[in-house]
C-alpha cells in the first residue's frame, strides 16, 4: 500500500469529519436561535422593536417596568412575545389570562427561576445547588428544600398566634424608634425622611424574625445588607461580577457570616417560627451551615425590600395629597383611647383595630400598593404548551408586570394615572374592578405570605408618625423623587433620593404619652381573593 493513498484517505476523510461538525454546528445555532428568535404564527403576537435585536434591550434600560406598559400599548393583545438576546419571553397584560397562568402552576412554574435566581443572588456552593434543584418543582411530590421551604414560610406568616407574637415584637420596636425620633416640647429634628423609616423597619422586621440575637442589631451588618441590595442588579446581570461588583459582594458575606456566627450561637433557638421553620427545613435536608447563612441573605431581601419603601410613599403621599392628612387623623384619633394617669393624657392606639376603624387609612394604604407597585410575577415554561389559544415555547419566561394591570384603564377608568385615596373603599366596589386585578402581592401560589406582616407593619408606621409628630419637607413642597434607580429584586418603587424632612411633636399634642397596642391580628383584611376565600 502506498502511504499517498492512505495519507489522502485520512485528508478526505478528516475534509468530511470537519464539514459534518461545521455542518452540525451550523445545524444546532440555526434551530437554537430559531427557537429563541422564530417565531411561531401560533405563539402570542411579537412585539415591535425600535432596532432588531437588541430594541427590547434598550427599551427595557431606559424606560424600565414602563416600557412593558408601552409595548402593551402598541400590541393591544393580551399577550405578546418579545425576542431578547438568549431568551424569549412572553408578557401577560390581562387579569383572566393571569388567572389562567395561574392555575398551571406546575408547567408556567416559579420554583426553577428562584432557586435560579437564589443561587445567584446568595452565592451558594455547588453542593447546596445540588439540594435546591432537587425535586424544585415538586414534580416527584411535596419533599425537598425548595418544596418544604414554601410550606414551612407560609405555614409560619399566616394569621394566628405566632404572626401575632411577630407583630408584637415589631410594633414595640417602632414604637421605640418614634419615641427616640420625636423632638421635646418646642424643638424640632431634621431627618432623611427615608432613611429614618429603612433604618426603623430594617430594626422592627428583623428584631421580630430574628429574636433577641438578631444579626441586624449591629447597625454595620444592616448596612452592609442594604450596600449588597443596591448592587444585586450587578451581581446577576454584570459582566465578571467577582470583579464589577466586588463591593456588594463583600457585603453580602460580610452580613452572611454574622449569620454563620448566629447560627452557631443558637440564636435561632429564641427567633420567630418564621427563622426557625426555614432553618429546620435545611437542616433536614443537609444544607452546609455556610449555605443556611447565605441563604438568609436572601431571604432577607424578602422580608425587608418592599415594606420600607411602601411606608415611604404612604407617608410622602399622604402629606402631600391635600387634605388626606387631616382626614385620616380625624379617623385615626376617632377610635384612640384618652385616659388620664398623674395628670399627663394617655392615648392609647390599638393597631388591631385600626383595618377595622380606618376605612380612609386602609383604601389609601391599598392605592399606595397600586400606584407604586412596579414588580412582575415570573414564570418559566416547562413544556410546549396552550395558553388559552397561544402556543407557549419550552424555556422561554413568562412574566406579568403588576404595573400594566395596575396602569390599564379599561379597568380601573380614566383616573387610572392618579393617586386616588379613595379607590378601595368599601362604597366604590362598583367603580373598581375585581380584586384579582390587584397584583402588588402577586398572586396564586407564589402570593406573598408576608403580606399580613407587612400590612400591619406600615399601617402602625403610619397611624403611629402622624398621631404624634408633625412633618413638612425642608425644601418647602412635597416633590415626587424619581425612581429609575428602583432595584431588579424589589415590587415597589424606590425613590432615588432621600427627602430632607422637619419633625416636630404634634401640635396640641406634645405632653402626650402614647401607648401601642395589638391584641389579636386574626381578622383577616381581605385586599385580594385568596384571602376573601381565606376569610
Ligand atoms: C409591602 C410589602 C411587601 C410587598 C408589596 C410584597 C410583595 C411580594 C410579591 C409581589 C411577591 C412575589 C409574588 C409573585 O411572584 O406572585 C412576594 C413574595 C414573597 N414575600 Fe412579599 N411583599 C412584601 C413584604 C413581605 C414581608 C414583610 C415578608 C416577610 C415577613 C414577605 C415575604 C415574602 C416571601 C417569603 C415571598 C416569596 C414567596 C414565594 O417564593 O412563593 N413579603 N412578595
Amino acid at each position: 500500500m502506498s502511504s499517498p493513498s492512505l495519507s489522502s484517505f485520512f485528508a478526505i476523510s478528516s475534509d468530511s469529519t470537519f464539514l459534518l461538525i461545521v455542518a452540525g454546528l451550523v445545524t444546532l445555532i440555526y434551530l437554537s436561535a430559531r427557537r429563541m428568535f422564530g417565531h411561531d404564527p401560533r405563539e402570542p403576537p411579537l412585539a415591535p422593536q425600535s432596532i432588531p435585536l437588541i430594541g427590547h434591550m434598550v427599551g427595557l434600560s431606559k424606560s424600565s417596568f414602563n416600557y412593558y406598559i408601552d409595548l402593551s400599548h402598541k400590541t393591544d393583545a393580551p399577550i405578546f412575545t418579545m425576542t431578547l438576546p438568549g431568551q424569549k419571553m412572553y408578557v401577560v397584560t390581562k387579569p383572566e389570562l393571569i388567572q389562567i397562568v395561574q392555575k398551571q402552576h406546575k408547567t408556567l412554574a416559579f420554583p426553577p427561576i428562584e432557586a435560579k435566581f437564589a443561587s445567584k443572588v446568595c452565592g451558594a456552593s455547588p453542593e447546596a445547588q445540588a439540594i435546591l434543584d432537587k425535586n424544585v418543582n415538586g414534580d416527584e411530590g411535596d419533599f425537598g428544600l425548595s418544596m418544604e421551604s414554601y410550606t414551612a414560610m407560609r405555614a409560619a406568616l399566616k394569621p394566628g398566634s405566632q404572626l401575632d407574637d411577630m407583630n408584637r415584637v415589631m410594633i414595640q420596636e417602632i414604637t421605640k424608634s418614634l419615641d427616640m425620633l420625636q423632638p421635646a416640647k418646642g424643638e424640632s429634628k431634621r431627618i432623611g425622611m427615608n432613611t429614618w423609616l429603612r433604618d426603623a423597619i430594617t430594626t422592627a422586621t428583623t428584631r421580630s424574625v430574628y429574636g433577641p440575637m438578631n444579626p441586624y442589631d449591629n447597625k454595620e451588618i444592616a448596612d452592609a445588607f442594604w450596600e449588597f441590595e443596591g448592587g444585586l442588579m450587578s451581581i446577576l446581570v454584570g459582566f465578571l461580577p467577582s470583579i464589577t461588583a466586588r463591593k456588594p459582594i463583600a457585603a453580602r458575606a460580610k452580613v452572611a457570616k454574622a449569620f454563620e456566627a448566629y447560627f452557631k450561637a443558637g440564636g435561632v433557638k429564641n427567633a420567630s417560627v418564621l427563622a426557625q421553620a426555614r432553618y429546620q427545613v435545611e437542616v433536614d435536608n443537609n444544607v452546609p451551615l455556610e449555605d443556611i447563612a447565605r441563604y438568609e441573605v436572601g431571604g432577607s431581601i424578602a422580608i425587608l425590600v418592599n415594606t420600607a419603601p411602601a411606608a415611604f410613599w404612604a407617608l410622602f403621599l399622604l402629606h402631600s395629597h391635600p387634605g388626606l392628612l387631616e382626614e385620616i387623623r380625624k379617623e385615626v384619633d376617632a377610635f384612640t383611647e384618652t385616659t388620664t394617669e398623674n395628670g399627663t393624657t394617655v392615648k392609647t392606639l390599638d393597631i388591631t383595630t385600626l383595618k377595622a376603624n380606618c376605612p380612609l387609612l386602609l383604601s389609601s394604604y391599598q392605592e399606595v400598593l397600586r400606584y407604586c407597585s412596579m414588580g412582575t410575577s415570573v414564570r418559566e415554561v416547562m413544556e410546549d404548551i396552550y395558553l388559552d389559544r397561544w402556543l407557549l415555547k419550552k424555556g422561554a419566561i413568562l412574566q406579568m408586570p403588576s404595573r400594566i394591570i395596575h396602569q390599564d384603564a379599561s379597568l380601573w377608568g380614566s383616573s387610572v394615572a392618579d393617586f386616588n385615596p379613595r379607590r378601595f373603599l368599601p362604597k366604590e366596589t362598583k367603580n373598581r374592578p375585581r380584586d384579582v386585578c390587584f397584583r402588588a402581592f402577586g398572586g396564586g401560589k407564589t402570593l406573598c405570605p408576608g403580606r399580613h406582616f407587612a400590612t400591619n407593619e406600615v399601617l402602625a408606621v403610619v397611624a403611629i408618625f402622624i398621631s404624634r409628630l408633625d412633618m413638612t419637607p425642608v425644601g418647602g413642597a412635597w416633590k415626587f423623587p424619581t425612581t429609575a434607580n428602583t432595584n431588579v429584586a424589589a415590587v415597589v418603587m424606590e425613590p432615588d433620593d432621600d427627602i430632607e424632612v422637619e419633625i416636630k411633636a404634634r401640635q396640641g399634642f406634645e405632653d402626650t404619652k402614647w401607648v401601642i397596642n395589638l391584641d389579636k391580628s386574626d381578622k383577616i383584611f381581605a385586599m385580594v381573593t385568596e384571602d376573601s376565600n381565606e376569610a
